[in-house]
């Protein structure tokens, strides 16, 4: 496998600390020693996350390409674009967002305060638009790109999650290699890595760089889309052609991607009782803070699958936090009580 021969530009601090969460694990029984991987903490730029590890492979194609504008898409509290904001603002792009209305939302302030502040305090140009939560291609992006180029500028498309982007599986890639080399200084190796899927190459990332050695049915998918084929496809297209990039040397197939539907419900975007409480679980015993959309969604499926013995007895799990808590702020109705 061959990652480096892409070109990186630092976007986070460095490789991210793996952390063991011994009160979660005393909890839930402690047949199951559960750790977190802090990809929540792996940058300054505008309280990081994982599309900065995506962005590094992303952004030299950015400014090879000779664009003066990012232009992306997520829903009106979407962390990636106001990632993509604050990247825009590090590499000193201009930046043209369009927000979308993903979310039913009980907050009068939710399109006001949390990621879709940031990014305007960052200078994005943030354009809302209200079309319906879609993990594909969108027409108000291809929109967005147009106007920018019928104004002067020369746009540098990023879709959704920086998923579908050619370089949009590598970032993860490289994640997989980093655990790899902290499993060697921690002495063993992690049976399971847990993370929170929706726009996929997160997910796809690390399928294939855990294939390398084994593992990629080892990373287990909780899905938060609430559309899980299309999830589940795209996770498969992203993983494939990353597979080809980096000459994984094997092939990927359909088998390969384990996702679990049952923890997305209702709808993308809306907690359940049941996230509600995992966010304050892991608040109240670890004092590690997850989000309603994404993180609380999967801390819920990893929490549920120790309870149902899905993880053998004496497994090491790795959680992926993947960042998202500045979106808690467009949700305080959800916690008025607590
Ligand atoms: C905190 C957090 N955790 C997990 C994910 C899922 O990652 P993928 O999209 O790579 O599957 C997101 C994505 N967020 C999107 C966004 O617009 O913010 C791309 C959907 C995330 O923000």
């Amino acid at each position: 496998m061959n990652l480096a021969k892409f070109p990186r530009y630092p976007l986070t601090f460095g490789r991210t600390p793996i952390e063991k969460l011994d009160r979660l694990s005393a909890h839930l029984g402690g047949g199951v020693e559960l750790y977190a991987k802090r990809e929540d903490c792996n940058s300054g730029l505008a309280f990081g996350g994982n599309k900065l590890r995506k962005l590094e492979y992303i952004v030299p194609d950015a400014i090879a390409s000779g664009a003066d504008t990012l232009v992306s898409i997520g829903g009106v509290q979407s962390n990636h674009t106001r990632m993509v904001a604050a990247v825009a603002a590090k590499i000193g792009f201009k930046c043209r967002l369009v927000q979308e209305s993903w979310v039913p939302h009980e907050d009068a302030v939710y399109d006001r305060v949390g990621n879709i502040m940031l990014s305007r305090i960052m200078g994005a140009d943030v354009r809302l638009v209200d079309d319906g939560f879609d993990i594909g291609i969108r027409d108000s992006w291809k929109n967005a790109i147009a106007e920018v180029e019928a104004a002067g500028g020369k746009p540098y498309p990023i879709p959704a999650g920086a998923s579908v982007h050619k370089f949009g599986g590598l970032g993860y890639v490289g994640f997989a290699e980093e655990v790899r080399a902290q499993e060697a200084e921690l002495g063993f190796k992690f049976d399971y890595i847990v993370v929170c899927t929706v726009t996929g190459s997160t997910h796809a990332g690390m399928l294939v760089g855990f294939a390398a050695d084994g593992r990629a049915r080892k990373v287990i998918g909780i899905d938060a889309s609430c559309t899980p084929q299309q999830t589940r496809a795209q996770v498969l297209e992203i993983a494939q052609r990353t597979a080809e990039l980096v000459e994984l040397g094997q092939p990927i197939v359909g088998d390969d991607v384990v996702l679990l539907e049952e923890y997305a419900y209702p709808i993308y975007g809306v907690p359940s009782e049941e996230t509600k409480e995992a966010i304050r679980l892991v608040g109240r015993l670890e004092g590690m803070i997850t989000d309603p959309v994404y993180e609380g969604k999967s801390m819920q499926g990893m929490i549920d699958l120790v309870e149902t013995g899905y993880f053998p007895r004496g497994s090491k799990v790795l959680y992926a936090h993947l960042g998202g808590a500045p979106a808690l702020n467009g949700y305080g109705y959800a916690f008025r009580n607590g």
